[in-house]
């Protein structure tokens, strides 16, 4: 045992630290299934612009950067000539002079001028501002307008910072709203700088692009033409994805000249365990156990650490572990040197975590995607993933924190025991051959087009020619439809609001009010739950974790939006029990292969949490389940469906009894996969399959979009059929689970806990469906894990959805409609399985994680 005082030893590169994490490890036991050398890239300079304003270069020359890298001269260049431009080079390139170069040349030339600049995290807000605080003049007086800005302090922002650090939430609900009061601001805007656009993607990035066109908008209002400035380390295709983000045309700067050290990549998969789950399903030991293993190792190593994790509790759970191994080992001084940063934490303590880190203090912090962005945290030596963060994009902008002293680093990705970990731990082309996802968005979804139309007309009539840069046909069909139902009325002049007071628009969901979490002894606030997943996170007898503190809930209160809690560490976790009802609603596309044909259209989903079981931690064992009286609730959106004929089930040697069990693991383990090629989490999906469902007559694996209206995840994977079903056929195959495990087949949030599931059936039927898609000659590769993202928008003109929507079914698409103008009662619902709710209630946790590890998105306001 190492003792308390013990120095700690000297500073490893990647490559030594990933051995001294396996030293003692058996090379037959070795959890590492691949690893990858990242290679060292010299700089490429540029030369100062000529209108660099001296000041700004010696204020940079003492910060060490003597010279330009070639990306940021261009980029620079481009946007000082007027150009929006989208600076995509990689992590710790220097993005950020890339955009501060212009924008502060421009407040130094016009003294008068402002920028506005958006971030998708508090966190990266916070470390832009100290940044542009350190290099700008004391009069551009950098400012915060976001959620944590005193009330009092709004009105000094507004009136005197010339660099206001803000975002898309606060432009929506804060700004353009007020664009009055806001007008001496709006008139002064010479550019608008949008970091990290990947994170505007789904619906929340529909919601944006319309925010940025609203913005655009109001700003040549006042007679200002803000020229846009993107970054991203993770874009594909950025022009395109920067371009329909701001409504115009993006230049892309994409060569990139800072120079890169070297980083060790370490694929690792937790063996699997003697403990079974479900049906007795073998478990491999925890990603999060893992993680908070290797986080002490590393720390004992003296390496600063990042772990990513999937979850607030498991940040904490993570955090813990470590600490406690740690201590067991007697290093209490180190012990003290880890901690846990998520959203959620009051301001100012992240801010301290954040300086801690930065400082050293810290040695070992345990994430989640809250410190993914853009944060410069120097002398990371080590980045661990636990769990695939539901991108690629994520995750390299995660292993990107590791490296910035330009020394080699190591990044640890840890698989979950989860379909997409498995396949990627044992397809590294798939990690390291592949540039990122395109970024779904669906600008048109209903659901996004009319609210935002709604929030244009309240802040100015929206007027003719404006129409096209809100998506053209579509945006004048939401019109006629907003001016129907009363909530818009037309004028010789435009558009105008004819609502009360303003349009309340939630751009990050599906407008479900928040659920507080108060404390029933104190009334003490412990925090919020969102609407969509409160029936199953926090439903009476639930066990809900705040802080690393244990609570059960007394009773959840839908009307009041409120869940009353008391302090409890009970030897049980809970998991909530569900069931879903999906009808087809209308049919879009429809391809037929042979005895198989593909669909994309809407669907209407009803869910009901029915009831919550209580299991044991550790075991999984269930100790009890109890029925829950809690509304069903409905949610249209946007599906992909197959469905099988009799020959395609004989090919498939089916037989009754196996047919629902082989459907269903398929539509598991395709849920699964799909995020490999969307940009969605298998959380934002949701699946039905059926032996026979009545609205389509036949076997049927329908998987949807669980945000309403959808948000292009659906038709992503019917683009992509082929090789999103040759990787789910893959990922089956090769797990080496005897009869489905949550490597492959078993779904975390099924309604129906997993059963019926035959996993050698459902390789029968994705054969069958691969064979068909084969026979019809798909355009899609045979190499599942080459790079072949098709058109980055399968909506746009010339994308597969296009060619595929020629080949609508006219005749299903008119039976349903008919049905539905007649009046006639809904078609006959298939009853089942799982509805995408992240929860606190999860499957059965690995001994050594007390805490399931729910994928939530952290974004912090
Ligand atoms: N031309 C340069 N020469 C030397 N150092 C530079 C230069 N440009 C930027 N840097 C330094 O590189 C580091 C990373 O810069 P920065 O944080 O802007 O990168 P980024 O690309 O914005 O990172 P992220 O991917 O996290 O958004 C900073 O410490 C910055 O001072």
């Amino acid at each position: 045992m190492t003792s308390a005082a013990a120095p700690l030893p000297r500073e490893l590169p990647g490559d030594e630290l990933l051995d001294a994490l396996l030293t003692g490890t058996p090379e037959e036991d070795s959890p590492v299934t691949h690893v990858h050398r990242l290679p060292v890239r010299q700089a490429a300079h540029g030369s100062w612009p000529a209108w660099t304003p001296p000041e700004l270069r010696e204020r940079l020359v003492a910060r060490g950067v003597r010279e330009p890298w070639a990306h940021q001269v261009a980029a620079a260049e481009a946007a000082h000539t007027g150009q929006h431009v989208v600076v995509a080079t990689g992590t710790a390139s220097g993005k950020s002079l890339a955009y501060q170069l212009p924008a502060l040349a421009a407040l130094a030339a016009d003294p008068r001028a402002c920028v506005l600049y958006l971030a998708p995290t508090k966190a990266l807000a916070r470390d832009q501002l100290s940044a542009v605080a350190e290099l700008a003049p004391s009069d551009v007086r950098p400012a915060a307008y976001d959620g944590d800005t005193p009330q009092e302090d709004r009105e000094w922002v507004r009136r005197h910072a010339r660099w206001i650090v803000t975002n898309p939430d606060m432009v929506h609900r804060g700004i353009l709203p007020a664009h009055q009061r806001w007008s001496s601001t709006l008139r002064r805007v010479a550019y608008v700088v949008v970091d990290e656009c990947h994170a505007y993607r789904g619906v929340f990035g529909s919601h944006v692009g319309h925010v940025l066109r609203r913005l655009r908008r109001v700003c040549r209002r006042y007679g200002a033409d803000p020229v846009f400035l993107l970054a991203s380390a993770t874009v594909a295709e950025p022009a395109l994805a920067a371009s329909r983000l701001v409504g115009a045309p993006v230049t892309a700067v994409t060569e990139d000249g800072s120079p890169r050290p070297g980083a060790t990549f370490a694929l690792w998969e937790p063996p699997l365990t003697e403990r079974t789950g479900e049906h007795g399903a073998p478990l491999r030991r925890s990603a999060a156990a893992d993680a908070a293993g290797l986080l002490a190792d590393l720390v004992q190593q003296g390496a600063r650490t990042l772990a990513f994790v999937r979850s607030r509790r498991s940040a904490e759970s993570v955090a813990d572990q470590a600490r406690r191994i740690l201590a067991d080992r007697g290093r209490a001084d180190l012990s003290r040197r880890v901690e846990s940063y998520r959203g959620g934490y009051l301001p100012e303590e992240r801010r301290e975590l954040e300086r801690a880190l930065s400082a050293g203090d810290l040695l070992g912090v345990a994430t989640t995607n809250a410190l993914e962005l853009g944060i410069d945290i120097a002398g990371l030596d080590a980045v661990l993933l636990a769990g695939y963060p539901g991108t690629l994009a994520s995750l390299w902008q995660q292993a990107g924190r590791a490296g910035r002293a330009q020394r080699e680093s190591l990044v640890v990705f840890v698989a979950r025991d989860d379909p997409l970990d498995h396949y990627l731990a044992h397809h590294p082309q798939a990690v390291f051959g592949r540039s990122v996802e395109a970024t779904v968005t669906d600008p048109t979804n209903p659901y996004v087009l009319g609210p935002q139309l709604c929030c244009a007309a309240a802040e100015l009539p929206l007027t003719e020619d404006e129409l096209e840069v809100f998506g053209g046909e579509p945006a004048r069909e939401a019109l006629d439809r907003l001016v129907a139902d009363g909530q818009l009325r037309r004028r010789p002049t435009g558009w105008y609001w004819a609502g009360r007071g303003r349009p309340d628009v939630d751009i990050r969901g599906s407008g479900a009010e928040p659920v507080s979490i108060v404390e029933g002894a104190t009334g003490r606030l412990l925090g919020t739950v969102d609407g969509d997943s409160a029936h199953s996170a926090v439903h009476t007898g639930a066990l809900y974790v705040h802080r690393g503190e244990t609570y059960v809930v007394d009773e959840l209160d839908v009307e009041d939006a409120c869940a009353a809690v008391h302090p409890e560490s009970p030897e049980w976790t809970t998991v909530a029990r569900d069931v879903t009802d999906l009808s087809i609603v209308d049919v879009d596309t429809t391809r037929r292969l042979g005895t198989v044909t593909a669909h994309t259209g809407t669907v209407d989903v009803t869910n009901q949490v029915v009831a919550y079981q209580r299991r044991r931690i550790g075991t999984g064992e269930v100790l009890a389940e109890f029925p829950l009286d809690l509304p069903a609730r409905q949610l249209r959106t946007r599906a992909v469906w197959l469905t099988l004929d009799e020959r395609a089930l004989q090919r498939a040697e089916l037989s009754d009894r196996e047919l629902p069990g082989s459907l269903h693991a398929a539509e598991h383990a395709a849920i699964g996969i799909l995020p490999l090629l969307a940009t969605c989490d298998r959380w934002d999906l949701g699946g039905v399959s059926t032996a026979l469902h009545p609205d389509t007559g036949q076997a049927t694996i329908v998987v949807y979009d669980g945000h309403p209206g959808g948000a292009g995840f659906a038709e992503r994977g019917h683009a992509v059929l082929r090789r999103w079903l040759t990787a789910t056929r893959a990922t089956v195959a090769t797990c080496e689970c005897e009869s489905g495990c949550p490597s492959c087949v078993q779904s975390p949030k099924c309604g129906n806990g997993n059963d019926p599931l035959d996993k050698a059936g459902a390789v029968r039927v994705l054969d069958v469906v691969l064979d068909e898609l084969a026979a019809a000659g798909d355009v899609a590769t045979d190499d599942e894990d080459t790079d072949d993202d098709g058109p980055a928008d399968p909506l746009g003109p010339g994308g597969p959805f296009a060619q595929a929507r020629a080949g609508t079914s006219a005749a299903h698409s008119r039976a349903l409609r008919r049905r539905a103008q007649l009046g006639a009662p809904p078609p006959a619902r298939a009853v089942r399985r799982r509805r995408p709710q992240p929860s606190e209630a999860d499957p059965p946790p690995a001994d050594d994680d007390p805490f399931a590890d729910t994928p939530e998105d952290d974004i912090v306001f």
